[in-house]
């Protein structure tokens, strides 16, 4: 087989099991997205604050630590988290002052290289 054959097999190989990591990856999401959604309406419900920012110190920590282990950037890693956070905490205030999340809330602050333009809640 010519090398660029050999190339190209091997490119969609590789491209099958990022495709599985991906999946895999947006079915996470969204059962985190459910448990969050039930958090909002609880905190909604007893009157908690959308946010915990000593929670956050808690996950943040946590997550350096096992991207660390992993070899991952515990930078991004970092900055991963803030991204989803931010969007749950957007959630939450959705479900405190309407009762439901705004499908057309957007984050106006990404991080950098980060940016959505719909809502990862699929209600
Ligand atoms: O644990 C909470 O209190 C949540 O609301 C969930 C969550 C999260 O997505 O992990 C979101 C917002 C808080 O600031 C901290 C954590």
């Amino acid at each position: 087989m010519a090398d660029d054959e050999t190339g190209s097999a091997e490119l969609t190989g590789l491209r099958q099991s990022i495709d599985n990591i991906d999946a895999a990856l947006v079915h996470l999401l969204a059962e985190r997205f459910k448990f969050t959604q039930q958090v909002g309406r609880l905190k909604a419900a007893t009157g908690m604050a959308a946010s915990d920012p000593e929670r956050e110190k808690v996950q943040i920590a946590r997550l350096r630590a096992l991207a660390e282990e992993s070899h991952l950037d515990p930078a991004f890693a970092e900055k991963f988290l803030n991204f989803i956070v931010a969007e749950v905490i957007h959630h939450h205030q959705s479900i405190a002052s309407t009762g439901a999340i705004a499908t057309t809330d957007l984050i106006d602050d990404l991080p950098d290289g980060l940016s959505t333009d719909t809502d990862p809640i699929d209600a």
